[in-house]
């Protein structure tokens, strides 16, 4: 139907020429016809110039370009050759070893680990590294407010003191020890290696049946200096070593904070942002001014390098830049990727980059000095995990230090050299062996224990191809209680990276509706567990409704019997069961689940992402080769493990072997490779972020003062190497 025909009055009126009776216009203001939405065009954003950050490197440039010339100028009147020679290499990037000296020793290079932060000048040639954890004066020590770590099933008072512990940590976590076991011996008979068939009982009793030594104090050469937290004039904290040895139940009393977690913000001991950032704040002053000797108020004329890992946080990236900049006043801030950084320091080109931190465990391949951003994978497990099944089966083989508590910050120092000296991935060291410990604490006679191991040495390592058998119920505990996740401003997606690996792997975690939807019980405002199976599974089967992911100690930490079904409404953080994760390299480009980016983003955050680590590692090369057979031998062929859980021995050659099973074709060499100049492996990251921070090239990611004063965090989209 046509349109009403409009009377030449309304059309004037539109056009606001409407006249009154006197013939004059109601008002003067030019008409503006709306543009034709089919011819517009606009140039806004699209080209450099327009561009403040790349306006300002460009006005640097012409200026470094003009002095340049001015000394060339004043060289050639004083015939200067050698001077004219040094400039122009520095202009072209080829800086002299003097001249990157130089850079470096105004550059503080800094890696905040969940266990360790290691800080130093870009021109030094190792970081100083101490624990990432500060204590403060409180009522009660963590020891006294935490569950017992590794967490004990409740046994009947009585049975305590027996001889026979039972299951100390439930029946499957003994099955699955058993299982483990017992492949191991298959392994082993098949490597021909000789086995004793009663190894575990002779251990067992052993470790019944030795009580320990006491050595009084004054007999003991290396007894433990403890923190002085001198009574009455007690400082309010204190930072790294000195917090860790402050006896636990010193007067005042001190609570340990380690406020990085799994390499974001700790989330879960801590009930306020300020007191989070302040304390990363604190650590960190002291840190550079006990270990650097550089004062806070001297740092404006220092540039920092901040590593990030891969698959950052990016309220964790933002909130860290404004503190260097504005808390800590650095003149500049770069920021560089973990596993781009660990090229940097190995000198590769290109790499799968395998980083065990304490709690994370991180994958990227790096081609080109980029890192191939759909191959990134992070996993929620790493050394930490190993110190504590180590322990469980050191318990469960009736170790006879049956108290340790690693939240006692002695046992935990003692279960971390336990795990240093005896873990092994070397199938040679499994026999029965006799050792013995120190067991030190505060105002107590050292005791000497004797205690024999047999495979549960290697079994605690062997988690990481086998992760189910660890405890993951914690894990999520006050996840996004204090930062909300953060979604762009303009089409509401959410802005945390997440690649193709990390999507297939959320993919195969987190239950959907099949597509014929006949699936009525899955729900996508709830997770409930996508395989019956998996409650209970390994020592998890704590459910945490949706509402326990966000206040902190509010778990129903109870074990749910196995096949239990979740009641209504609750939420198990999930992570693969046996043959829960599917075959590497059947995952191609993500799926689409139906589901709003927003609404998986809240998805991501009940779920534990965990993965065997052979198997990660192939599927993170998969998504960096996307189907480029080369890329894939490439890639296979340059694999770095590093961080400090790879430093168990025999960790390269296990993991070689278990990705050639995974890969057996004859046309794969697979390589792990290790770090030059007899790097240690937990420093690689550090070095390389040192290098990079001491290049002319990194210039253009330098985030400096005045520029942030205008643009805020927006700046990283134009200033990291990565795309933010
Ligand atoms: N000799 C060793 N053998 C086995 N594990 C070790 C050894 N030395 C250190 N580790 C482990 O390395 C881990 C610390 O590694 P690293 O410093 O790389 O972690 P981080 O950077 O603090 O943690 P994350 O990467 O999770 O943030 C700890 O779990 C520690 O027990």
């Amino acid at each position: 139907m046509a349109p009403p025909k409009k009377s030449g009055r309304a059309l004037l009126r539109e056009e606001g020429l409407e006249r009154t009776d006197n013939n004059l216009r109601t008002h003067s203001w030019p008409v503006i016809p709306m543009i034709n939405q089919k011819n517009y065009y606009t140039e806004y954003l699209k080209r450099e110039e327009q561009i403040m950050v790349f306006r300002q490197q460009q006005e640097d440039l012409l200026k470094a370009q003009a002095a340049l010339l001015e000394k060339e100028k004043q060289a050639a009147m004083v015939v200067d050759p050698m001077a004219m020679d040094i400039d122009r290499g520095a202009d072209e990037g080829e800086e002299t070893a003097e001249q990157e000296e130089a850079l470096g020793s105004k550059v503080i290079v800094i890696h905040t680990g969940s266990q360790n932060m290691r800080i130093g000048l870009a021109s030094d040639a190792l970081p100083r590294t101490f624990p990432n954890c500060i204590a403060r004066k409180a009522d009660k020590a963590e020891y006294e407010e935490e569950e017992r770590c590794p967490k004990r099933m409740k046994v009947a008072e009585e049975d305590e003191d027996s001889d026979d512990e039972g299951p100390q940590f439930g029946e499957e976590f003994e099955s699955q020890l058993n299982t483990m076991s017992n492949e191991l011996k298959i392994r082993m008979r098949h490597n021909k290696r000789r086995i004793l068939p009663n190894s575990r009982d002779l251990v067992l009793s052993y470790n019944r049946r030795t009580p320990p030594e006491t050595i009084k104090e004054h007999n003991d050469p290396y007894r433990v200096e403890w923190t002085d937290t001198g009574k009455h004039k007690a400082p309010d904290h204190f930072v790294g070593n000195e917090a860790l040895r402050i006896p636990d139940n010193s007067t005042p009393r001190y609570r340990l904070y380690w406020p990085i977690q799994y390499g974001t913000f700790n989330e879960r001991d801590y009930q306020s942002k300020r007191r989070v950032l302040e304390d990363i704040s604190v650590i960190l002053e002291e840190g550079i001014k006990r270990e650097l000797n550089i004062e806070k108020k001297d740092l404006k004329l220092y540039s920092a390098v901040l590593v990030v890992p891969d698959l950052y946080d990016k309220n964790y990236v933002t909130e860290m830049l404004n503190l260097l900049l504005k808390e800590f006043w650095f003149a500049q801030v770069c920021i560089v990727q973990e596993s781009l950084a660990a090229t940097f320091g190995a000198g590769f080109s290109q790499a799968c980059i395998v980083d065990i931190g304490a709690q994370k465990t991180s994958i990227c391949c790096v081609e080109e000095g980029m890192c191939v951003a759909e191959s990134r994978l992070n996993l929620k497990y790493g050394g930490q995990d190993v110190t504590t099944v180590l322990m469980k089966m050191m318990l469960s083989y009736s170790f006879p230090y049956r108290d340790i508590n690693l939240r006692r910050r002695y046992d935990f120092l003692l279960a971390e050299e336990l795990k240093a000296k005896y873990a092994t991935l070397n199938d040679s060291d499994i026999s029965v062996q006799a050792h013995d410990f120190h067991l030190r604490a505060p105002e107590q006679d050292t005791k000497k224990y004797h205690f024999k191991t047999y495979d549960e040495v290697m079994l605690a390592p062997l988690t990481h191809f086998k992760p189910t058998i660890l405890s993951h119920e914690e894990k999520l505990i006050g996840r996004r209680s204090l930062w909300e996740r953060s979604y762009d401003l303009y089409d509401g997606q959410p802005n945390d990276p997440l690649s193709t690996a990390q999507h297939s792997l959320y993919l195969s975690l987190i239950p959907r509706p099949s597509s014929a939807g006949n699936d009525s019980t899955a729900n996508m405002g709830t997770i409930t567990p996508a395989r019956p199976t998996l409650a209970g599974f390994g020592g998890f089967g704590a459910h945490l409704t949706a509402a326990d992911t966000t206040p902190r100690s509010s778990i129903a930490g109870s074990p749910a019997p196995e096949g239990t079904p979740a009641p209504p409404g609750t939420t198990t953080p999930l992570v693969p069961g046996a043959g829960g994760i599917p075959h590497p390299g059947s995952v191609g480009a993500p799926q689409s689940t139906g589901v709003t980016p927003v609404g998986q983003a809240e998805d991501r955050d009940r779920v534990v992402p965990i993965m065997p680590l052979d198997a990660a590692i192939v599927e993170s090369i998969t998504h960096a080769a996307r189907g480029e057979e080369k890329k894939i031998k490439d890639f296979l062929a340059s694999i770095m493990v590093v961080g400090g859980g790879s430093l168990v021995s025999g960790f390269n050659h296990q993991l070689e072997e278990r990705i050639r099973a995974l890969k057996p074709s004859k046309e794969y060499q697979i390589i792990i490779g290790v770090p030059p100049r007899e790097l240690d492996p937990m420093v690689i990251v550090w070095k390389g972020a040192s290098v990079f921070g001491k290049l002319k090239i990194s210039n253009d990611s330098w985030i400096r003062q005045n520029e942030y004063d205008i643009l805020g965090s927006r700046l990283l989209t134009y200033k990291c190497l990565w795309t933010f």
